[in-house]
């Protein structure tokens, strides 16, 4: 069988690399196409530079020669990766805010993830390990913080300092809190234009007396909206975290969550991407995992996005209880869950500093060692 460079152009005209809209052949990515009677060498070049990417080009051009061409023609691949060199993100947008050290947002794209949970979880494990870490809870749709952390029905006091007068945020399990949620009533729908919605959480951030924090994270809405863009680009945010269940349709929105970080008019380091849910084992079966929302979905959009993975945590009863208490469950010493949160928050921090340490300093970037962190260094 003598095989035409024609039809093998044509066949690889109906596929794509991983990423890149056009095909094969339109893009650019197939540099040259050689063939001696039933053998086929192909030369291309993709974008991705993801294990994931460059197996599933190699087979989908076996594939569809075959399917197209001819069955048994004897394909060999020479696969090149030339990634685009990233601009350095140095843009670390807004004032910085006296006293607060790192800034990192948690996204989700999808609503009901986890991400609020994560957040909590995060928090109380980062004050565990020493640092001092304020938590902002930005949902404007459903501040559920005050709940996670047991201090529904408190109201923040005002602090005079230095001739000022400030909100003084909320403090429990050594985590400084504000939410909106402190200021309407429990049963009150909130519905917030976004300049409105912006004003409160600039008088959070910028009137509260947080004093010196080596961390504050943002429980941001879920989405990706006005209130984020506003967010994002009114205040210093060090890094950004996302969180997804390993279900297809959360982590289609995960991937638009990253995107948005990663837009030119926002442009905050994505640290990585946590897979909330992961799994689910019955207390009574410890050795068994049911991966109810499919397995290692957000792993692989990790993978295919080229950010890391920062950790999985299982789909747990007494993770849901502990949120419904107000006690969150990385609290619980010595358990699988407190395992689960501690490596997710060294794999957090050690991103921050990776991210620190590529960068030139500024005022709101500052941690740029683990070194001081002894709950870090016990793994
Ligand atoms: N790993 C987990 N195991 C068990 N339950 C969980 C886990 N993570 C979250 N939950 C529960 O799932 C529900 C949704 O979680 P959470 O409120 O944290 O999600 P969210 O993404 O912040 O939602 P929102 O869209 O309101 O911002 C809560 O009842 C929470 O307790």
């Amino acid at each position: 069988m003598k095989l035409k460079k024609a039809d093998i152009l044509k066949a690889l005209e109906l596929i794509s690399a991983p990423g890149e809209g056009q095909n094969l052949v339109e893009s650019g990515a197939v540099t040259n196409v050689q063939v001696f009677g039933d053998e086929v060498e192909v030369d291309v070049t993709i974008k991705n530079p993801s294990l994931q990417a460059r197996k599933k080009t190699e087979v989908e051009i076996l594939k569809i020669i075959h399917k197209e061409v001819y069955e048994k023609a004897k394909i060999k691949i020479n696969l090149k990766v030339d990634a685009p060199t990233k601009p350095k993100v140095n843009q670390i947008k807004g004032n910085p805010i006296p006293g607060i050290q790192n800034i990192i947002a948690v996204a989700s794209g999808k609503g009901g993830v986890g991400k609020s949970t994560v957040t909590a979880n995060l928090a109380v494990t980062l004050a565990k390990m020493g640092f001092k870490v304020g938590l902002l809870d930005t949902d404007i749709y459903g501040p559920s913080m005050p709940i996670m952390f047991d201090v529904a029905t408190e109201k923040p006091l005002s602090v005079n300092i230095d001739g000022k007068n400030k909100m003084k945020p909320i403090e429990n399990y050594g985590v400084k809190l504000l939410s909106i949620g402190f200021f309407t009533q429990p049963n009150q729908a909130v519905i917030w234009r976004g300049p409105m919605a912006s004003k409160a959480l600039n008088q959070m951030i910028f009137d509260a007396h947080w004093g010196e924090l080596d961390f504050l994270l943002l429980d941001l809405p879920p989405g990706t909206g006005d209130i984020h863009l506003s967010i994002m680009q009114s205040l210093p945010v060090t890094g950004a975290v996302v969180v997804s269940t390993p279900q297809e349709i959360a982590l289609a929105d995960a991937r638009k969550g990253v995107a948005m970080f990663q837009q030119e008019a926002i442009n905050v380091p994505v640290l990585g991407i946590v897979e909330n849910m992961a799994y689910f084992t019955p207390a009574e079966l410890p050795n068994n995992k049911y991966h109810i929302f499919g397995k290692d979905g957000a792993k692989n959009l990790a993978e295919d996005l080229d950010v890391k993975f920062l950790g999985d945590i299982p789909l747990v009863q007494s993770i849901r209880e502990a949120g419904d208490v107000g006690r969150p469950a990385a609290m619980q010493t010595a358990t699988p869950i407190e395992e689960a949160f501690e490596e997710l928050t060294k794999n957090v921090v050690r991103e921050l500093v990776n991210r620190n340490t590529d960068l030139p300093p500024t005022e709101a970037i500052k941690i740029t060692t683990m070194a001081g962190c002894a709950a870090v260094k016990k793994k």
